[in-house]
């Protein structure tokens, strides 16, 4: 797992790299713009594209004219550096790249805060003029330049922060900002990266490595973590040759209405696919026939309460399609009352929790909600944006030792040992009903396992999105509906045990 750091963490640790790497700061500026030119050749293949680099005159305009004098000697011949000098304070870095790009023939103009705007031709903008040391809104001069070329539409790869976007100060949706199609960001994702209030801003980041010390980073002080693939398959366990359908566990769903029966087929599907040794599912009488065609592996109990037998299951997940009348919420009750495992709460369960919160304080410690953002808000009240989220969710997870999935594009796991983790899987094509029911289903299928509750989370919220990733990216789907997710399960899971052998 990476540490996430704030911007003011991430330049101690270039503070560090400096004075314990024997590197100097211009020899780090020059591997991080070195680092953005590798990745920046893949969205100019062409090399006699036009491209204009907008500098400013701190550390970020200084990797852009570093960055121009690479792209120059690696063939980019039209390359021009446009430079906004509205403070008179230049870095040293900034100070020394000017000169070593007078000594090419990239031309580069200076520009004042009262300026006339250049005409633009080129369909590339670099944007280097602000970075990570933001620490105010524009206004201003700044303003009025980042508006103008906003309204140019042309394609914008910025330096490791748009000009205008905060890291980690929650963001103003009407906040000036410089657009970027591709943020080519230094060692590091930024928090609001990882948040949807920055889709407005970024279409795309990525991430490359500078070499800054890692040893440092690690060890600063920080509670958000980037997964990586490493940790899933640290906590994949390989089938043991004896092993049997005893040994992965007996896993209930309780999903289901006569109307929301696919919910239920999908949960317990995905049950199944995910490796639960047995699967039953808790469902209405209507749906029986409907769940033998579509997964003759899985049992069932049909629709009275007094037949389940609490003790018996390893693993439960409860709330897919399953209503919120009068017999759900008794069943929930039950649930709560009655079962002692591992179990998972999602969709209705969270809607009857969310409004019978005498209900939500018998959750044991350690049971895993995964609500999406309505039902976050349902559950938890109103949230002004993504980051009071997140205070929420740590909150309630240390409070009532529960482990809590907010699910997006980066879902977000939060423990109850106060530590908040990001997943990096999961794709658009997964944003259509169903693909919830089938995270449920896994993360059933993974207590059941044995895997413990916050294992069980990191691991299935990853392999969730990694199923859906693969399909898109070795099938080139442009849709993954959930039936498809769940026959990727295997082959993804396989992967990350296979790979680690
Ligand atoms: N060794 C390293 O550290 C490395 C750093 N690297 C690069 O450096 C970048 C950070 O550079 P940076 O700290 O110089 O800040 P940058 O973003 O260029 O801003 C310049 C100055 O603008 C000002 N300012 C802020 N907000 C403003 C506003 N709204 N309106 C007007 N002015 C405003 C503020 O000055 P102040 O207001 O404090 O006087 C600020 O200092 C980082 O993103 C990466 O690209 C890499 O090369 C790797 C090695
Ligand atoms: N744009 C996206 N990028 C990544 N993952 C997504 C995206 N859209 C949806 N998902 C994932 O799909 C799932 C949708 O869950 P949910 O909203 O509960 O759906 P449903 O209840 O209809 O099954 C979540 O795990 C979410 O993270
Ligand atoms: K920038």
């Amino acid at each position: 797992m990476l540490k996430l750091l704030s911007a003011s963490q991430i330049r101690s640790a270039d503070a560090h790299t400096i004075q314990h790497e024997s590197i100097g700061s211009l020899d780090l500026m020059e591997r991080a713009s070195n680092a953005f030119v590798q990745k920046f050749v893949a969205f100019a293949l062409d090399r006699q594209t036009n491209i204009s680099i907008y500098c400013g005159t701190g550390n970020n305009g200084g990797d852009g004219l570093a960055i121009a004098r690479i792209l120059f000697k690696n063939g980019y011949k039209n390359v021009s550096v446009k430079i906004l000098h509205f403070s008179f304070k230049t870095t040293s870095d900034f100070d020394e790249n000017l000169r070593r790009l007078a000594k090419t023939n990239i031309s580069a103009e200076i520009f004042n805060e009262e300026s006339e705007f250049p005409e633009e031709h080129s369909p590339i903008l670099i944007d280097a003029i602000l970075g990570s040391g933001l620490n105010k809104p524009l206004e201003g001069g700044y303003a009025r330049w980042i508006t103008h070329l906003n309204n140019l539409s042309k394609k914008v790869i910025a330096v490791d922060v748009p000009t205008g976007f905060f890291c980690d100060a929650p963001l103003d949706k009407n906040a000036i900002v410089f657009h970027a199609d591709h943020v080519i960001s230094f060692q590091r994702p930024k928090l609001n990266f990882l948040l949807p209030e920055s889709a407005q801003f970024i279409k795309e980041f990525h991430v490359v490595d500078i070499g800054l010390d890692e040893h440092f980073i690690q060890a600063q002080d920080s509670n958000k973590v980037w997964v990586e693939e490493n940790d899933i398959k640290a906590i994949l366990k390989p089938r043991a040759s004896f092993s049997h359908k005893g040994t992965f566990g007996h896993a209930l769903i309780i999903a289901g209405q006569t109307e929301t029966m696919g919910a239920a087929l999908l949960s317990s599907e995905a049950c199944l696919h995910a490796g639960a040794g047995l699967t039953t599912a808790f469902i209405p009488e209507p749906g029986l026939s409907a769940l033998n065609a579509r997964s003759p592996e899985v049992m069932a109990i049909l629709g009275d309460l007094q037949k389940i037998e609490w003790n018996k299951f390893d693993a439960l997940g409860i709330g897919p399609g399953f209503g919120v009348q009068v017999s759900s919420l008794e069943v929930l009750r039950k649930c709560l009352t009655h079962y002692r495992g591992p179990a998972v709460y999602d969709a209705d369960a969270l809607n009857m929790l969310a409004a019978n919160k005498e209900l939500f304080n018998l959750l044991p410690e350690n049971s895993i909600v995964c609500p999406h953002v309505k039902e976050f808000d349902r559950l938890f009240g109103a949230h002004k944006n993504w980051q009071q989220r997140i205070e929420t969710m740590e909150r309630e997870s240390t409070e009532r030792g529960l482990i809590i999935i907010l699910k997006n594009r980066y879902s977000i796991i939060t423990a109850p040992s106060g530590v908040i983790y990001f997943n990096p899987t999961g794709n658009p094509a997964m944003a259509s009903g169903g693909s919830g029911d089938v995270l449920t289903g896994i993360l059933t299928a993974l207590l059941a396992q044995g895997y413990s509750a916050l294992q069980t989370t990191i691991a299935g919220v990853y392999i969730h999105g990694k199923a859906a990733d693969e399909l898109v990216q070795e099938r080139k789907m442009f849709t993954v509906p959930a039936r498809y997710l769940i026959k990727q399960l295997p082959i993804t899971m396989g992967k990350l045990i296979n790979s680690f052998a």
